[in-house]
């Protein structure tokens, strides 16, 4: 893992903006994007600069269950107001959270992701270290998949919402060996209480309880940190 450690998560985003711009330099085509707070400053980097992706694809991680595209908690949403108003993609593709059947969905977009190989995958960490809606324990078989939210990121989460009640118990989320099939990885995280995570995905034990360090496993991930997400790591960076 390349680990890149930055003051702040302003200065992250420049980082994560360089990344991208790197993969589309080199003709990257396939853009695997996250929700979260955590991108958005690499989001925001993007929409300042003149990068072009009307060429590309983008192929979003996850999605809450039950959602509408148009309801403002959905991670469609997110997406059309945090990037794609500003910087269109050829094309879009995101799980559907009203879809009536969800196995279907799930195959669904396997086909997507299967169709769309992914060259560049953004992902932001949990507390709990899962990525996208991989919770603790999820297997690393598995493809897209309908998750049982843990109570602790519905709790995280509770924050986006007007009550904890209000956050949907379960998700559509890529699964890790999805995750996996990408060419190369950013991971971002800012804030102290992302740093249990952080040294578990890349100092701790490559195990199922900490969903993130299965990217030790991948031979291309950047790791893009703040001082505080980084403060548990006993290796200087
Ligand atoms: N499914 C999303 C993840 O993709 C995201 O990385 C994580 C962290 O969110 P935030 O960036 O807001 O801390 O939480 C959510 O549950």
């Amino acid at each position: 893992m390349k680990v890149i450690v930055v003051k702040d998560q302003a200065a992250g985003g420049v980082e994560g903006y360089k990344v991208f711009k790197n993969a589309l330099d080199n003709g990257a085509k396939v853009f695997g994007l996250a929700t979260g707070s955590t991108p958005v400053t690499t989001y925001q980097e993007i929409v300042k600069s003149d990068l072009d992706f009307s060429n590309c694809t983008s192929v979003n991680l996850d999605e809450y269950v039950g959602i509408a595209p148009d309801n403002e908690q959905s991670y469609k949403y997110f997406m059309q107001s945090h990037l794609f108003d500003q910087k269109p993609f050829k094309q879009s593709f995101l799980p559907n959270g009203l879809a009536a059947n969800p196995a279907e969905e799930v195959k669904r977009y396997d086909k997507v992701i299967d169709e769309h190989p992914i060259d560049l995958q953004i992902l932001g960490i949990g507390r709990n270290g899962h990525i996208g809606f991989n919770e603790p324990g999820t297997s690393r078989d598995v493809t897209t998949h309908v998750v049982d939210l843990t109570e602790s990121t519905i709790e995280a989460n509770a924050r986006f919402f007007e009550s904890e009640n209000d956050v949907p118990k379960q998700a559509f989320s890529m699964g890790l060996a999805s995750i996996m099939k990408s060419k190369h990885l950013i991971l971002e995280a800012f804030g102290e209480n992302k740093a249990d995570a952080v040294k578990g995905m890349i100092e701790g034990p490559d195990t199922v309880d900490c969903p993130a360090s299965i990217l030790q496993n991948h031979p291309d991930v950047t790791v893009i940190i703040d001082e505080a997400a980084a403060s548990k790591l006993s290796k200087k960076y």
